[in-house]
């Protein structure tokens, strides 16, 4: 094993039954390193969380969470999480949860310092239960990062929050990857993958498909996106050589093409209405998007 890794898993499968939900995944985190995991529905995201934080062991392969077993006492006291559920106690206030989960854990936060962090300053004084829905994934949050975890764990983190508090979400993400933490975070919102990963890893099928900066990830897919207003029908369209994706956006349409030139020129070749034409380098959603496309095809 990796020793250096805060996070090391090496030829982990998991099954369900008959169904594999991973196939002899392995994955290294390192300290100060913000890892967005990406996958379809059913690619294994939740079943990695589960297995990093102990909730099931691996049939095969190891999983170690800063050398210590996951779930076991030293584990624990060292990984924060924040899942996409969470049942708190309703009649407690927010300050009230967060000296209760500070007092497990021997450095802690200060309390103002963690309120700070999750944006709760306003809201200390609040029963949980009386807060709406993203104030509550703040607390879920707060309670996750106020133990200083060397490991952090955010399973859609921004489910249900505005663009504000997403924004500010992930500044505080940022800082505690400044401070050392190896952070892994789900999520199906590739802006927010693309805004705050150092490093994206994509599944399917419970295995590795991509692994790699945002950057090198949209470099694997040498593709741009092209829009515009056409009177061409989308079967034209995608027949149109270097297109690999054509699909409605609004009013437009939306290309996928591997040779921006030669698809102009043969869609304004085609069809003398274009308008509102737009060219755009490819987004890291258009990357995995093409990646599962192929692994599909
Ligand atoms: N408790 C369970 N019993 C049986 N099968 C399960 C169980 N939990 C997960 N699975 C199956 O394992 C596979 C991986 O599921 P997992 O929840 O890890 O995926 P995911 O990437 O987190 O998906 P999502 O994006 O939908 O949350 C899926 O095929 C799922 O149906």
């Amino acid at each position: 094993m990796d020793e250096a890794a805060a996070v090391e898993a090496r030829d982990v499968v998991h099954c369900y039954g008959p169904v594999k939900a991973l196939d002899g995944l392995s994955l290294a985190l390192e300290a100060g390193c913000v890892t967005g995991l990406l996958g379809p529905n059913g690619a294994g995201k939740s079943t990695l969380v589960g297995l990093l934080l102990g909730r099931w062991r691996p049939q095969a392969g190891r999983v170690c969470v800063c050398g210590q077993l996951p779930g076991s006492l030293a584990a624990r006291a060292l990984t924060g999480a924040m899942l996409q559920s969470a049942a708190l106690a309703a009649q407690l206030t927010v300050a009230e949860h967060l000296r209760l989960h500070a007092s497990y854990h021997r450095a802690a936060r200060p309390l103002e310092q963690t309120l700070a962090l999750a944006g709760l300053q306003a809201l200390a004084g609040r029963r949980y239960g009386a807060l709406s829905g993203g104030e509550q994934r703040r607390v879920q949050f707060a309670l996750a990062l106020c133990g200083r975890p060397r490991v952090l764990v955010l399973d859609e983190p921004s489910a249900a929050l505005d663009a504000e508090s997403r924004r500010a979400l992930w500044q505080a993400v940022r800082t505690l990857a400044d401070e050392g933490a190896a952070v892994l975070m789900t999520t199906h919102l590739l802006e927010e993958a693309e805004a705050l990963s150092d490093r994206v890893v994509l599944l399917a099928a419970g295995r590795c498909l991509a692994d790699g900066s945002p950057a090198q990830i949209r470099a694997r897919v040498a593709a741009q996106s092209l829009q515009c207003l056409s009177s061409l029908p989308l079967e034209r369209l995608r027949a149109l050589p270097g297109v690999t994706a054509a699909e409605p956006r609004g009013r437009r349409v939306a290309l996928r093409t591997q040779a921006a030139e030669t698809t102009l020129r043969a869609l304004l070749a085609a069809d003398d209405t274009v308008a509102e034409l737009e060219l755009t380098a490819t987004r890291l959603e258009d990357a995995v998007l093409d990646l599962l496309h192929r692994e599909t095809a």
